[in-house]
C-alpha cells in the first residue's frame, strides 16, 4: 500500500479525527456482535498511547440524514469502553458546541465518540461544509473504516481532503490480506454472495464474473435471479427493477463459462417470524403468499460441495435470516463448509462476520474481513474511494 500509515504521523498532543466502522449488529440497545469494534482497537490504542486526543466517528445503519433514536451510538460507546478499559466520552451531537465543549474538557490519550455521522444529511452527500466541520475538530485524519471505504462520504473522503491523513492498522491489514488473495487468485476461485443489500450487491456481480470460476448466489439476493428465471417467488425479497440485470448476468456467466449457482430449494415461511409455519420446497414451487427465508437442504449440499472443491473462497452475505433459528441452517451449513475446506477462506461483512462468530467458526476462517460491500468491491478490482483519498507515502 502506498498510503501513509499511523507511523508516518506525529500525533502526540494532537487531535486525531479517526473514522471507524462501528456499524455493528444491535438488538434492544445492546451490541450483539462486537467484531468490528475489536478490529479497530489496535488503531485506537496506538493513537491513545501516543498521547493523541482521539475523536472517533462512525455511521450506524441507514438513518438517511435524520436522528433515529435506535441508531444512536451510545451502546457502541459502552461496549468500546468495556473492551478498552477506559472511559469513552460520547456526545449526542455530530459536531458543534457540545462536541467542542467535550473536547475542551478531555486530555491527551482520551477518547471521544461523536454521534452517528449519518444523522447529518451532508454525510452521504459528501457535503464540503460538513467535511470542514470534521476537519476543524482535529489536526489529523485517520481512516480505519475499511468496511465503509467503498463510500465517498464527508467522514471518509471529504475530511481526507482537508487534513493530513493516514490509513489505520485495520485498513492496512485488510488491504494487505485481500490484496494478496486478489493478486494471483488460486483456482477454482469461488465467490458467494447473499444478504439483504440487493441493490448494492447485484452491481458487483458484473466485475466478479470476470474474476471467478464459481459465483454462488444465496440469501435475499437470490430471489431476483429466481424471478428472472421465470419462477414465482411469493413475498421473497425482490428488486423488481434489477430483474433484467439479473438476466444479463446469467447470460454473461454462460458466455464466460462461469458456473453461476442459484438455490434449488428454499425454506419458506408464511410470516417473517421465528414462529411462522415453515416448509422446504423446490425453488420453482414457492406459493404466492409465502416467502423464502433460507436456502433448502439440497442447496446447502450443493453449495458446500463447491466450497470443498475450491482453492479460494470469498463469502459475503448470509444465506438466510440467520438471526432467527428457524432460518439459520443454510448460513450455518455454508459457514461450516468454509471452516472445513482446504481452500483459503475469506468471509466479510458486518452480519456475515456476526453469523460466523455465532456459529463458532470464526477461528477456522483464514480471514474474517470487517468489510462486506467494501471487500466485494475491493475484490472486483476497484480502487476504494476512502483509501484513494488518503495521503500517499
Ligand atoms: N432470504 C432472505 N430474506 C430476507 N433477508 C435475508 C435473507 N437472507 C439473508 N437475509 C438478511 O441479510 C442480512 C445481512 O445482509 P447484508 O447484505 O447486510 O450482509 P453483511 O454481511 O452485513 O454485509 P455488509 O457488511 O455489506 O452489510 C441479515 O440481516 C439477514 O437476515
Ligand atoms: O456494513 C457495511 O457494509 C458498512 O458499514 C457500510 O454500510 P452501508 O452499506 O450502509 O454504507
Ligand atoms: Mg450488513
Amino acid at each position: 500500500m502506498n498510503k501513509k500509515t499511523l507511523q508516518d504521523l506525529n500525533v502526540e498532543g494532537k487531535k486525531v479525527f479517526c473514522r471507524v466502522d462501528f456499524n455493528v449488529p444491535m438488538k434492544d440497545g445492546v451490541v450483539t456482535d462486537d467484531t468490528r469494534i475489536k478490529a479497530a482497537l489496535p488503531t485506537i490504542n496506538y493513537l491513545s498511547e501516543q498521547g493523541a486526543i482521539v475523536i472517533l466517528a462512525s455511521h450506524l445503519g441507514r438513518p438517511k440524514g435524520q436522528v433515529v433514536e435506535e441508531l444512536r451510538l451510545d451502546p457502541v460507546a459502552e461496549r468500546l469502553s468495556e473492551l478498552i478499559g477506559k472511559d469513552v466520552v460520547k456526545t449526542d451531537a455530530v459536531y458543534g458546541k457540545e462536541v467542542n465543549e467535550a473536547l475542551s474538557q478531555i486530555s491527551d490519550g482520551d477518547l471521544l465518540l461523536i454521534e452517528n455521522v449519518r444523522f447529518e444529511a451532508g454525510e452521504e452527500k459528501n457535503d464540503p461544509e460538513l467535511a470542514q466541520s470534521f476537519a476543524d475538530m482535529a489536526d489529523f485524519f485517520v481512516n480505519d473504516a475499511f468496511g465503509a471505504a467503498h463510500r465517498a462520504h464527508a467522514s471518509t473522503t471529504g475530511v481526507a481532503e482537508k487534513l493530513p491523513s493516514a490509513a489505520g492498522c485495520l485498513m492496512e491489514k485488510e488491504i494487505d490480506v485481500l490484496g494478496k488473495a486478489l493478486e494471483n487468485p488460486e483456482r477454482p476461485f469461488t465467490a458467494i454472495i447473499g444478504g439483504a443489500k440487493v441493490k448494492d450487491k447485484i452491481n458487483v456481480i458484473d466485475n466478479l464474473l470476470d474474476k471467478v470460476d464459481n459465483l454462488i448466489i444465496g440469501g435475499g439476493l437470490a430471489y431476483t435471479f429466481i424471478k428472472a428465471q421465470g419462477h414465482e417467488i411469493g413475498k421473497s425479497l425482490l428488486e423488481e427493477d434489477k430483474i433484467d440485470l439479473a438476466k444479463e448476468f446469467m447470460k454473461k456467466a454462460e458466455e464466460k463459462d462461469v458456473n453461476l449457482v442459484l438455490p434449488v430449494d428454499a425454506v419458506i415461511a408464511d410470516d417473517f417470524s421465528e414462529t411462522a409455519n415453515t416448509k422446504i420446497v423446490p425453488i420453482d414451487q414457492i406459493p404466492a403468499d409465502w416467502e423464502a427465508l433460507d436456502i433448502g437442504t439440497q442447496t446447502r449440499e450443493k453449495f458446500s460441495q463447491i466450497v470443498a472443491d475450491s482453492k479460494l473462497i470469498l463469502w459475503n452475505g448470509p444465506m438466510g435470516v440467520f438471526e432467527m433459528n428457524a432460518f439459520a441452517g443454510g448460513t450455518k451449513a455454508v459457514a461450516e463448509a468454509l471452516a472445513n475446506t482446504d481452500g483459503y477462506s475469506i468471509i466479510g461483512g458486518g452480519d456475515s462476520a456476526a453469523a460466523v462468530e455465532k456459529f463458532g467458526f470464526a477461528e477456522d476462517m483464514d480471514h474474517v474481513s470487517t468489510g462486506g460491500g467494501a471487500s466485494l468491491e475491493f475484490m472486483e478490482g476497484k480502487v476504494l474511494p476512502g483509501v484513494q483519498a488518503l495521503n500517499n507515502k
